[in-house]
């Protein structure tokens, strides 16, 4: 059997109000593998990806993620912290107590595998929202993440940025065997992933194969047009 890079068993989680946001949800990324979460507004895409990171606490169910695991967020000005871009890679490193120079290598390489190695003294207001998002995966890349989980990255940016973002995120998991969950609405993106599944109201109700996930959601949002 392949080895998993995500595991998620009867998974449920409400929040403080009662409301129930994930309903005994369970799913298998195998690792190395570059899969994609859809759904409509509010059926549980961004809560499931906080549990995976940690930064929810499931009232039941298993969680196994491989460490150290990144996160990338829809808005990057939520993450990016530091005044210039090799300062905010290095930024992530802080509680690995490298030395100086171990810190300098991986942030240098980190910049090179995102394409930005020439931009690390660049302020960081001054990026385009597709160089801010790869500021933050170089800062996963830094920090040697087994897993990526990615929350509509693409959603700021324009239709080039957007293909151009998933493309190179697609190239650098497979070339590094990152495993990644990417959460995304936009159906042209499914094109480069290995599978994909399906949220209704917290519930996984589809996995698969994504040519055959995106006709089924080509055709329902056809017959709601
Ligand atoms: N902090 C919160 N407190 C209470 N309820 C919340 C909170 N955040 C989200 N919810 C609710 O949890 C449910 C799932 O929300 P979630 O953001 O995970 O959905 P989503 O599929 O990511 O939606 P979208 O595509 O709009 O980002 C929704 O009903 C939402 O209103």
């Amino acid at each position: 059997m392949a080895e998993v890079g995500i595991a998620v068993k009867d998974l449920n989680f409400s929040w403080p109000n009662g409301e129930t946001a994930i309903k005994s949800c369970s799913l298998e990324v195998p690792r190395g593998e570059f899969w994609m979460l859809l759904g409509t507004n509010g059926s549980g895409k961004s809560t499931l990806l906080r549990l995976l990171a940690g930064l929810l606490a499931p009232q039941s169910g298993e969680i196994g993620v491989l460490p150290p695991v990144g996160f990338v967020f829809q808005n990057p000005d939520h993450q990016l912290v530091m005044p210039t871009v090799g300062a905010d890679v290095a930024f992530g490193l802080v509680e690995e107590k490298l030395p100086v120079a171990a810190v300098r290598a991986r942030v240098d390489e980190a910049l090179g595998a995102v394409n930005l190695r020439a931009l690390q003294l660049r302020p960081i207001y001054a990026l385009s929202g597709g160089q801010k998002q790869r500021v933050a995966i170089a800062g996963a890349i830094a920090r040697r993440c087994e897993i990526l989980l990615l929350d509509e990255p693409t959603a700021l940016l324009d239709p080039d940025s957007q293909l151009d973002l998933v493309a190179s995120v697609r190239r650098l998991v497979k070339s590094r065997g990152i495993t990644a969950l990417w959460v995304t609405h936009r159906l042209d993106e499914l094109n480069y992933c290995d599978g994909a599944f399906l949220l209704e109201k917290g519930s996984l109700v589809d996995r698969g194969e994504p040519q055959r996930l995106k006709e089924r959601l080509t055709e329902v949002n056809n017959q709601a047009s």
